[in-house]
């Protein structure tokens, strides 16, 4: 049962009608915990605390829009909008609004070129079979894993000018839109490409695999204007290219997928990259998870595409089969999501392939066997917090301490880290934190009496656009060769960049970092740190599943069994009308607004 506390109560205050301040102050609370709206349905079931008592959605429904600060439609200016039993800040609605119209314009704007470029696809089938000839096996694999997703999400690439492309880590989606880009640029060697990220270190991931075009942050392609929410770049000046890709898009909260989308021209192509199992933006919205779960079965297709993408597939096996096909009247983003199925990072049989899986299902019966062994060659659970594997996960850094030259000791920072899930308490990042520090100290590996000392890892945790450092920016303390203590960092093409820690003080220590900072981020090893006690939403599957998926080779999770066990039992829901008001478009009713 949640309450009310005193900040929304005093938002409410503002209100003079009586019956609305209680909503007021609940659609403040729900926007805090990162819900778009407040869900009327959620009150009636006694979800949430509440001063009155309803015994039906309408007549609530009555009551709010008797209020003269309640509308029905966005064309009214009125503070709150009333839609389908959702009470929203008009803002929000707004937002919400321009995403849905906007990916409904993309979508209506394909029957226009559909058969140019079908003519394409024919045209460029055997370049197309070449970036898809792979002779690997696909014994052992599940049905739905022999299916060559990454073909069929090039092929929808190239029909649709809005697709999402999710998958879990290493499923390829990287891998898949490299080839997409291979295409287009054959069919149109002069197509004008803009590739983009919510954060600077994800951008930077996605300019190391993606040779040649030069990812920048969303904010950065949309061009700020300083001290506005708005950019430069929106629905009357559109972003001038061809082709926009977006990675890490679960990251991206509602208002900027609003902004992003609004830049958006008919005439240009969106394709949105992400986990839609990971966490969500720290803002509200959970968009990319949202726009996903609009399909009750992911991989829908029609059946002209069904047909199209089988005729590029020779192995009766791999072919798409009726199962995947959807009416596309009743699914109005079928052809339009593609979920890449196999990783070719992880083995889904063991490991952190298995582990991570396992949670994002909520298997109980393989987290017991995990929590029974404890340990498998990829994940090792310590129920018992032992100090000596801290110990020894912390002495990792020693390598990155005793490494000369600066870049590489970058890299050698960044190939581990401690993961935790909460800020506060004995097992939160400033205490963790501290406890790091104290073990290096006692290893001589570092001396921290000061605040700048040598070698001591920072991450920024505001925008320094006049130094060119970005919010989730990591760099280490080291001396320049006039022996001035510096702060070090890697730029996106890799260029070392030296700034004075006095001018960056919007900064922390960074052993450890919170799970949500380390999203778009990739280590080998990570140790996870989930703190003993029950009492905080924040322990979710997704937390977790995030923070297991940011390692390569190898996971430690120091928790009790029944936190791990309630964390992987929570699951993250953010309010919404995505998915009610794409379907609701089906029967026609277009969103209430223009
Ligand atoms: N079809 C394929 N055949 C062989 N190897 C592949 C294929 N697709 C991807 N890979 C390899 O798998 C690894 C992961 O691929 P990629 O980076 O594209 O995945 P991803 O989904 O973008 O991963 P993440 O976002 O988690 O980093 C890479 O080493 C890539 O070369």
């Amino acid at each position: 049962m949640q309450t009310l506390n005193n900040v929304h109560e005093q938002f409410a205050e503002f209100f003079k009608a009586e019956k609305l301040k209680p909503f007021a102050s609940l659609v403040l609370k729900k926007l805090g915990e990162g819900h778009i709206c407040l869900d009327l349905k959620e009150i009636l079931n006694g979800e949430i605390e509440f001063p009155s008592l309803y015994h039906s959605l309408s007549e609530m429904e009555n009551d709010l829009i008797k209020e003269p600060l309640v509308s029905t439609s966005i064309d009214n200016k009125q503070p709150f909008v009333l839609f389908k039993s959702k009470l929203y800040l008009q803002r929000y609605f707004v937002y919400e609004t321009i995403i849905l119209k906007r990916i409904q314009v993309l979508i209506n704007s394909e029957s226009v070129d559909f058969t140019y470029r079908i003519e394409l696809i024919n045209k460029h089938r055997e370049f197309i079979a070449s970036l898809f000839s792979s002779d690997d096996s696909r014994e052992g694999l599940s049905a739905d894993e022999r299916i060559d997703w990454q073909l069929v999400a090039t092929i929808l690439g190239l029909l649709n000018n809005f697709t999402i492309i999710t998958g879990g880590p290493g499923t390829g989606k990287t891998t898949t839109v490299s080839k997409l880009l291979e295409l287009l640029k054959r069919i149109d060697p002069n197509i004008r490409i803009g590739l983009a990220a919510p954060t600077g270190k994800a951008a930077m991931r996605l300019a190391e695999s993606l040779q040649g075009d030069q990812p920048t942050t969303i904010h950065r392609m949309l061009k700020t204007i300083y001290g506005s929410i708005h950019f430069k770049h929106n629905q009357q000046n559109p972003l001038k290219y061809d082709i926009v890709i977006i990675d890490e898009a679960s990251m991206i909260d509602v208002a900027l997928f609003a902004k992003l989308l609004d830049a958006i021209g008919p005439e240009t192509r969106l394709i949105l990259l992400g986990d839609k199992d990971q966490l969500s933006s720290v803002e509200a919205g959970s968009l990319f998870r949202d726009l996903c779960q609009t399909q009750e079965k992911v991989n829908s297709l029609s059946s002209n595409k069904i047909d199209l993408i089988n005729s590029f597939i020779a192995n009766n096996e791999a072919k798409l089969t009726d199962n995947f096909m959807s009416d596309k009247s009743a699914n109005p983003l079928s052809d339009h999501i593609i979920e890449l199925k196999r990783s070719r990072r992880f083995d889904s049989t063991k490991g952190i392939g298995k582990f991570s899986r396992a949670i994002i299902s909520n298997n109980s019966v393989e987290i017991e066997d995990f929590l029974k062994s404890g340990y498998d060659e990829q994940i090792h659970i310590d129920t018992k917090y032992s100090p000596d594997i801290f110990r020894e996960f912390v002495k990792s850094y020693e390598a990155y301490i005793q490494e000369d030259d600066i870049r590489s000791a970058l890299n050698k920072f960044n190939k581990i880290r401690v993961l935790c899930a909460v800020r506060e308490g004995k097992f939160g990042l400033y205490h963790i934190n501290t406890a790091i520090e104290t073990l290096l100290n006692a290893e001589g590996l570092i001396d921290s009496q000061t605040e700048f000392y040598m070698n001591r890892p920072i991450i920024i945790t505001k925008n320094y656009y006049d130094l060119g450092l970005f919010n989730g920016d990591i760099g280490i303390l080291r001396p320049d060769s006039n022996n001035i203590l510096m702060a070090w960092f890697e730029d996106s093409e890799k260029q070392l960049k030296a700034v004075l820690p006095q001018l960056i003080v919007e900064s922390e220590t960074v052993y450890a970092m919170t799970i949500h900072k380390s999203q778009g981020s990739e280590y080998d090893e990570v140790l996870i740190v989930l703190p003993d006690h029950e009492g905080t939403h924040i322990l979710t599957r997704e937390l977790l599943y995030t923070a297991v998926t940011r390692a390569k080779l190898k996971v430690i999770i120091q928790s009790s069994e029944n936190i791990l066990l309630s964390t992987i039992d929570r699951t993250v829901k953010r309010a919404s009308g995505i998915k009610d008001r794409f379907n609701d478009s089906i029967q026609n009713d277009l969103w209430a607004c223009n």
